[in-house]
Parts: C-alpha cells; structure tokens; sequence
C-alpha cells in the first residue's frame, strides 16, 4: 500500500522548497500550484470561465491570464476569491487524483500531494498523513516580499486569505520547522521519512 503525503503549509512557508527535496529520495510530488497553472491556459475551460467571470481587463497583451492582476483583485475581495476557487479549484482537484493515482499504479511507494489549501479546502481525505512546513510570521513575510517584491500590505492580504500556518501546523500529523536553513529543514525531513519508514532508495 503506498503512503500518500499532504504537504502544506502557508503562503511562502517554503512548500516548494521541501517539495523539491523529495526528488533525492525518488519520491514523486503532485503539486497543485503548478496544476492551478495549467488548467488556467488559453484554451481550458477555467480559462474562458475566468474571462467570462472578470473580463477581459485581467488578460496580458498576448491573452495569458495576468497573475499578478487577477492576484491583487482575487486577494483583496473574498467573494473574488470563493468565485475563482469555484472556477480553479475542481479542474486542479480532478488532475491532482489522476496523478496520484498514476504513481500509484506505476509502482511508487510513497506519493507527495502538494496542497497549499489543503485543510482550507478540506482535503485530507485526499491523503494518508499530513506535513505542515511551519515558519514564524516575521520570516514568513520577510521571505514573501523578498520573494514576490511585495509591499508589506500585499504580503500580508495574501498571508490572511489562509489560515494561518500555526493553525496548521496544531492541525497536521508531522511538522517541518522551515525558520533555519534549507539543510535544517532537509533533516528533519529525513528523519520523518525514517520515522514512517518510508524506504525509497535514496540517490547518490
Ligand atoms: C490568484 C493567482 C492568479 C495568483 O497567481 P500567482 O502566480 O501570483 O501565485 P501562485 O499561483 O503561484 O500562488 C502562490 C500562493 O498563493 C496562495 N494562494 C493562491 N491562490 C489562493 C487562494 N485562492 N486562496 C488563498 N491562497 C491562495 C498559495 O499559498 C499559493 O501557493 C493564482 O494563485 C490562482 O489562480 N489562485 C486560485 C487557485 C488556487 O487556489 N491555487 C492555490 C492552490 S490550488
Ligand atoms: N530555510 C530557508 N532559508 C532561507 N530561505 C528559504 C528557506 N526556505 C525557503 N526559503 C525561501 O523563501 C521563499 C518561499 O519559499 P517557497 O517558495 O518554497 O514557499 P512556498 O510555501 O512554496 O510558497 P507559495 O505558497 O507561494 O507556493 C523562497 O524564496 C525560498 O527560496
């Protein structure tokens, strides 16, 4: 029986991050972000949803979504928000299952779901276990705005469209500090995986 992992945790706690980690020791990740990003293409039906939803002002010269655009719309007004996710979220949902479902048949013992949302969107039953990569809120909007040039208003109106990642990490069944280096958090990694006894051969 192969484990399934939900990986979590809040805007810029360093998902992505412990995500490629995984990668050393053979163990495929689902990443829902990227998902989110594939089903809003020119040509999917979230896409002409959007559109029709809010206009044809959020679309960049060459008719690509404007991220950043429908970010500072979508972050600002819930009710945006719930409307997008309406949109987004059951075409990522649909992708996310026929993924991990194919690791699965193709033999993987141990799968990673990486959901930003995911105890948001109440999908733990999606997975077997939890993994919340907790940081303290100073770091973590110190790295937001480092990363995405945000203002602190922006940083802090994406940090709040979440539940907040202490919350989470009260919520999850296993816990990455991710305040320290990169190379603190890959141990605690590894020692988790011990501890499940996850047993995929770790690469040279
Ligand atoms: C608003 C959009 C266009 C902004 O795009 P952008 O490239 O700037 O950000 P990106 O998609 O990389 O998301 C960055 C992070 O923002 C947070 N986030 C994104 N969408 C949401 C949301 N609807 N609610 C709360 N947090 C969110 C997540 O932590 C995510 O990891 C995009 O995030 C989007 O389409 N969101 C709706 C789909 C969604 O919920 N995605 C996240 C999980 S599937
Ligand atoms: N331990 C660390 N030390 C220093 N910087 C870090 C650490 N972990 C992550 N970062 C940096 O913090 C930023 C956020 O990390 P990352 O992109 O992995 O977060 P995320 O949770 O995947 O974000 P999002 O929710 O937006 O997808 C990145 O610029 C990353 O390089």
């Amino acid at each position: 029986m192969a484990l399934v992992l939900g990986l979590t945790g809040s805007i810029a706690s360093g998902k992505s991050t412990i995500s490629l980690m995984f990668d050393d020791f053979n163990i495929p990740v689902v990443d829902a972000d990227k998902l989110s990003r594939e089903v809003v293409m020119p040509g999917e039906k979230a896409y002409e949803q959007i559109v029709e939803t809010f206009g044809q002002e959020i679309l960049r010269e060459d008719k690509a979504i404007d991220r950043k655009k429908l970010g500072n719309i979508i972050f600002n007004d819930e009710s945006k928000r719930k409307q997008l996710n309406g949109i987004v979220h059951p075409a990522v949902r649909e992708k996310m299952l026929v993924r991990r479902d194919g690791y699965i048949e193709s033999g993987a013992e141990c799968v990673v779901l990486d959901i930003p949302l995911l105890f948001e969107s109440k999908l733990t039953d999606f997975v077997d276990k939890t993994v919340v990569v907790y940081v303290d809120e100073e770091v973590q909007v110190q790295r937001l705005m480092d990363r995405d040039e945000y203002s602190e208003d922006e940083a802090y109106q994406r940090i709040n469209a979440q539940i907040s990642v202490k919350e989470k990490a009260n919520l999850a069944d296993a816990v990455i500090d991710n305040n320290g280096t990169k190379q603190e958090s890959y141990r605690q990694l590894e020692d988790l995986l011990k501890k499940w006894n996850v047993n995929e051969a770790k690469e040279a």
